[in-house]
């Protein structure tokens, strides 16, 4: 992660947006800086009794049409400027959609596999303790994301609940059903992209049997990895931490999220054709359909030119740099951007939070339903927008998001109303 450059890099996608609209100088002043961003060290009791200390952030990009919301990374990489960055793409993603929040995200600094389960709970109810004042309902409402799950959601929805003295679901999606979770968040991510690929599928030139490659096996890698086999596309490379499987002829997803459980889709290897490939060579594997699932910056100046897939679907945040993109262009490889490609997750990450204020919980065909139905309407409206400006997705996911953003930085006057 190139962090100390992220956020002017992100900064460029604006840039180049504001080029196709007659935008007044204001709003980008208001959209190039963070709000605020809050710096705590949490210290907890670790198991043998000793005390350890963790960097901690939440970002509140821009709370213009609305509370801020974006997930609680738990990474040893995390930095303020990656947390100000994917605060940012927050803010255009939660616009592309038409949700009625800002953007924000937080994180805290620890490789969470080296803890017990007894400190993560710990080290997740001092996150809320630290940032309560933050975060609430109508402010800011953080959600999973990079090494963070339903549980960890669920512990911080408690800490909440004692801390205001009364549950407060709301404060918080990605919560376990029985804590007011809503069906069908679980794969939300994966589930976008996959309406989204499923719309636009003859524009793409993508069929049933087209071959997929994915790198990152967690929440939104597994989940597309099932959606896309089981309406027949061929998975033939998948990668984690630990490294990349390959087999020309299709994984089975099953087993690959078996071996996951043990310890990493590495596991696989050596069984039914199944071989070891070097992590890195994910990326210009022989493929239709590549979906960068893992981190920020993954594709770049460096490997970018070896990319054989037609087409990209970016779940990860970020995974592109804007040197990618432009030798992607120049192979006319398509690229489905992230900010409309993995919005799937904020978007049911919506409804959960609907569903809270509302005392009243949906089947999950209601939630899928709604959330095809929005896929389909933003992504229509970004194709049509790309085609007849003669510009790319993610420029027009930029435009897009960015022509509701200065409506509302506009209605608001001169004197926008902070909660604070
Ligand atoms: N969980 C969510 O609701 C959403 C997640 N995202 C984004 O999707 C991406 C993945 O997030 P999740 O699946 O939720 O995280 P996760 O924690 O469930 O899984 C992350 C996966 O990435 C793998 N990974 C880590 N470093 C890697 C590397 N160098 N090469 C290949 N794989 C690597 C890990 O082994 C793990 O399988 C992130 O960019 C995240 O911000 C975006 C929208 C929503
Ligand atoms: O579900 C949410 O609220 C936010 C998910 C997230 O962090 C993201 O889309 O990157």
């Amino acid at each position: 992660m190139h962090a100390a450059s992220m956020l002017d890099q992100a900064l460029t996608r604006l840039d180049e947006a504001a080029r196709h609209l007659a935008l007044d100088a204001d709003v980008l002043e208001k959209l190039k800086y963070p709000r605020e961003t809050t710096k705590v060290r949490l210290m907890i009791r670790m198991d043998d009794g000793s005390r350890k200390s963790f960097m901690a952030w939440r970002c509140r990009y821009d709370d213009t049409r609305g509370p801020t919301k974006g997930g609680i990374r738990f990474h040893p990489a995390s930095t303020m400027e990656e947390v100000e960055t994917l605060a940012f793409w927050m803010t255009f993603k939660c616009a592309v959609m038409n949700l009625p929040y800002g953007g924000g995200k937080g994180a805290v600094q620890v490789d969470p596999h080296t803890l017990s389960k007894a400190e993560l709970e710990r080290l997740s109810r001092a996150y809320v303790q630290a940032f309560s004042k933050i975060i609430g309902p109508d402010r800011d409402i953080p959600a999973p994301d990079v090494y963070t799950s339903s549980m960890i959601m669920g512990w911080m929805a408690d800490e909440y609940a004692s801390i205001v003295g009364e549950a407060t679901p709301a404060v918080i999606t990605g919560k376990p059903i029985a804590l007011g979770g809503s069906l069908g968040r679980d794969d939300a991510t994966a589930r976008g992209g996959y309406y989204l690929v499923q719309r636009l599928a003859q524009q793409l030139g993508l069929e049933s049997g087209a071959r997929v490659a994915i790198q990152g096996f967690g929440n939104a890698g597994q989940n597309i990895a099932r959606l896309f086999a089981a309406d027949g596309y061929r998975i033939v490379t998948v990668s984690d931490s630990k490294g990349a499987v390959h087999n020309p002829s299709g994984l089975d997803v099953e087993k690959l999220m078996a071996a996951k459980r043990r310890e990493s889709v590495t596991g696989l290897a050596g069984s039914d054709g199944v071989s070891i490939l070097p992590a890195d060579d994910l990326v210009s594997v022989d493929c239709e359909l590549l979906v960068p699932a893992a981190l920020e910056d993954m594709i770049h100046e460096g490997n970018a030119a070896s990319v054989k897939a037609r087409v990209i679907l970016e779940l990860a945040n970020g995974p592109l740099t804007p040197e990618a993109d432009e030798i992607l262009a120049t192979k006319n490889i398509v690229v489905l951007p992230d900010i409309l490609a993995n919005a799937g997750g904020v978007t049911v990450s919506y409804f959960e939070w609907v569903q809270n204020r509302g005392g009243y919980y949906w089947p999950v065909e209601d939630v899928h339903a709604r959330l095809k139905t929005m896929m389909e309407r933003e992504g229509d409206a970004i194709w049509v927008l790309a085609r007849d400006k003669g510009i790319t997705l993610r420029s027009a996911a930029y435009v897009h998001a960015l022509s509701r953003l200065a409506c509302a930085i506009e209605a608001h006057g001169t004197q926008q109303f902070f909660a604070s």
